[in-house]
């Protein structure tokens, strides 16, 4: 295999794997065998409704809790065995970051820091101010902590989980508390972070939200992994139907059918075309180009990203045991 022809499976290029991953809680098994792999350099979406088991996950990821079969490598190293050697490496916002109620959104900030033994104490001043400004929390940054919404405590969580350059950031639905502006914000914060090499590995329930910053997504259902992988294949599974406008028709339909399509004149000037598995609406439009068409529109038809989350989790209003 050449260097310029990467496995994806590749376990050093994956930030995060699991194999087999189960935590059960009496009788309720929250997490189900789940197999995890996210590659390095990702914005994964984690994402499923509430109850299917996204917290209970993180938090084994992070070393917080005890699976109970499976195993757990962050960075290529075991975890919980190696959580020592991993963790700096790691920024983490977990449900409810406890902060001191008394002292300043600085302070908390300063305290938590001090007590990393890998940070020095020299830049510590300089780094906290930085991390309140990436977050918007300059301003507030001197009220007492029990004075903060809940917005304002997850900007401080954040915050906190950008303190140190990381390789991987572990995100337990950032956006929540957050006002519209606010995970506006926290999305192109997210963004920025993973264009600076920073792979992130992000919770939600909201599928728009996964959407608007994520380039890979994983959907649990009831403790579940029902699917992964990246966000445009998702959307191109639901894609059933390709229709393409041009004046070309019979050189459309040639490079079409090259591509183990079989278009069919709908109308003067109009191609139809079910698309296949094996062939997603980018390989149509490629094929076009090459073969010199001129398109006036290609249309696809089929399940929205949403019908899709739909069909696979079941999510009707009902909330997962
Ligand atoms: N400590 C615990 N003891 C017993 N059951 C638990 C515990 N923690 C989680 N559970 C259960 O495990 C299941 C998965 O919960 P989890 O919090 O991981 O889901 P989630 O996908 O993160 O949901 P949410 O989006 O609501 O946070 C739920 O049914 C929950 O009630």
């Amino acid at each position: 295999m050449s260097p310029d022809d990467p496995t994806p499976t590749d376990p050093s290029d994956l930030a995060i794997e699991t194999r087999g991953l189960t935590k059960v809680f009496g009788a309720q098994k929250a997490v189900d065998g789940v197999d995890l792999a996210v590659p390095r350099g990702s914005v994964f979406g984690f994402l499923g409704p509430n109850g299917s088991g996204k917290t209970t996950s993180i938090r084994i990821l992070l070393g917080l809790s005890a699976a109970t079969s499976g195993e757990v490598r962050v960075l290529g190293r075991p975890v919980p065995e190696k959580a020592a050697e991993v963790l700096p490496a790691v920024g983490a916002l977990v449900e409810g970051p406890a902060f001191y109620p008394f002292l300043s959104g600085r302070d908390n900030l300063r305290r938590l820091d001090a007590a990393d033994p890998t940070t020095s104490p020299r830049t510590r001043r300089a780094r906290v101010e930085e991390a309140l400004e990436r977050v918007g929390l300059e301003h507030a940054a001197s009220k007492k902590a029990h004075a903060y919404s809940l917005g304002m405590k997850q900007r401080l969580g954040l915050a906190n989980a950008l303190l140190s350059p990381r390789e991987l950031l572990v995100l337990d639905e950032p956006g929540n508390g957050l006002d519209p502006q606010g995970s506006r914000e926290v999305r192109g914060l997210i963004r920025s972070l993973a264009e600076a090499g920073t792979t992130v590995f992000v919770s939600s329930h909201l599928l728009w939200e996964v959407e608007q910053m994520c380039s890979h997504v994983a959907v649990m259902s009831a403790g579940r992994l029902v699917w992964q992988g990246p966000l445009d294949r998702l959307r191109a599974e639901g894609a059933v139907q390709v229709r393409v406008r041009t004046p070309d028709v019979a050189e459309a339909q040639t490079a079409l059918t090259a591509l183990g399509l079989r278009p069919e004149t709908a109308s003067p000037g109009l191609l139809v075309a079910a698309l296949g598995e094996d062939v997603v609406v980018e390989q149509v439009v490629a094929a076009l180009v090459r073969a010199d068409v001129r398109v006036r529109g290609v249309e696809v038809s089929g399940e929205t990203l949403e019908d899709r989350y739909v069909a696979l989790t079941g999510e009707g209003f009902d909330v997962a045991g």
